[in-house]
């Protein structure tokens, strides 16, 4: 378990902004100071896709990105790349299930935040037996940002691992936008993750604060 309070982390993953630089209009750094601005409590550093930076590159990127979340005070996760999350000393990681096995990356990052995606509620309870800090549970809605997502699922897989009782923070991911993000949270999800509703939008900071007020409407009505 991260040395981050489950309940700290759980109000951080409200607005889960992942980005990479293959997902923007402008450049990644002026996109996610905005989105920061705008109200992202959490963000992932996720460099993947055709034309996606390698090497030294993408290491440039994530310092600044990372500086960036610095500045604003908020998490910086890195996806898939556990050297790169080393090396950054990052706040987290997140893996897929095609990823290093969880118990490998916990011994990598016994303090750390480690999130898991998560499809089906086998994969959900090998995470929770884990030690996992939290799922990104999708695709909730279809996607065209991941050319290999699973079946889209709506909100039923959140709504069954509620009812199983189990409450391992949650966000759902896949789709996701303003006009989505209630019934997200409603199904018992702590957060929304979202690429492209933010990422290319007009204006991310915008974009950014109408997810976040959805999210607090939300969790008043549950
Ligand atoms: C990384 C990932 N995992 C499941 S769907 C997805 C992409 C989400 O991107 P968008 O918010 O643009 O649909
Ligand atoms: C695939 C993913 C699912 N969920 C989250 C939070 N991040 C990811 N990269
Ligand atoms: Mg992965």
């Amino acid at each position: 378990m991260s040395n981050l309070k489950n309940e700290t982390l759980r109000e951080a993953l409200g607005v889960y902004f992942i980005m990479g630089s293959q997902n923007c209009i402008t450049s990644p750094q002026k996109t996610l100071d905005l989105a920061l601005n705008g109200g992202v409590s959490i963000f992932q550093f996720r460099e993947k896709g055709e034309g996606a930076f390698v090497g030294t590159e993408k290491r440039q990127l994530a310092k600044e990105l990372q500086a960036i979340c610095r500045k604003n005070n908020t998490l910086f996760i890195v996806n898939d790349d556990l050297e790169l999350a080393k090396e950054l000393d990052a706040d987290g990681i997140h893996i897929g299930q095609d990823d290093e096995d969880l118990q490998y990356v916990r011994r990598e990052f016994p303090d750390k935040i480690i999130g898991i995606s998560a499809h089906t509620l086998e994969e959900v309870e090998k995470a929770v037996a884990g030690g996992a800090d939290y799922l990104g549970v999708g695709p909730i809605y279809a996607t065209e940002t991941k050319k290999d997502a699973k079946e889209v699922k709506g909100t039923t897989l959140i709504e069954q691992i509620r009812d199983l009782g189990y409450t391992i923070p949650i966000v759902g991911i896949g789709g996701i936008n303003a006009k989505r993000t209630q019934e997200v949270i409603l199904a018992g999800a702590d957060g929304v993750s979202v690429i492209t509703a933010i990422s290319k939008a007009e204006s991310p900071d915008k974009a950014s604060q109408e997810i976040k007020s959805e999210v607090t409407q939300a969790k008043k009505i549950k």
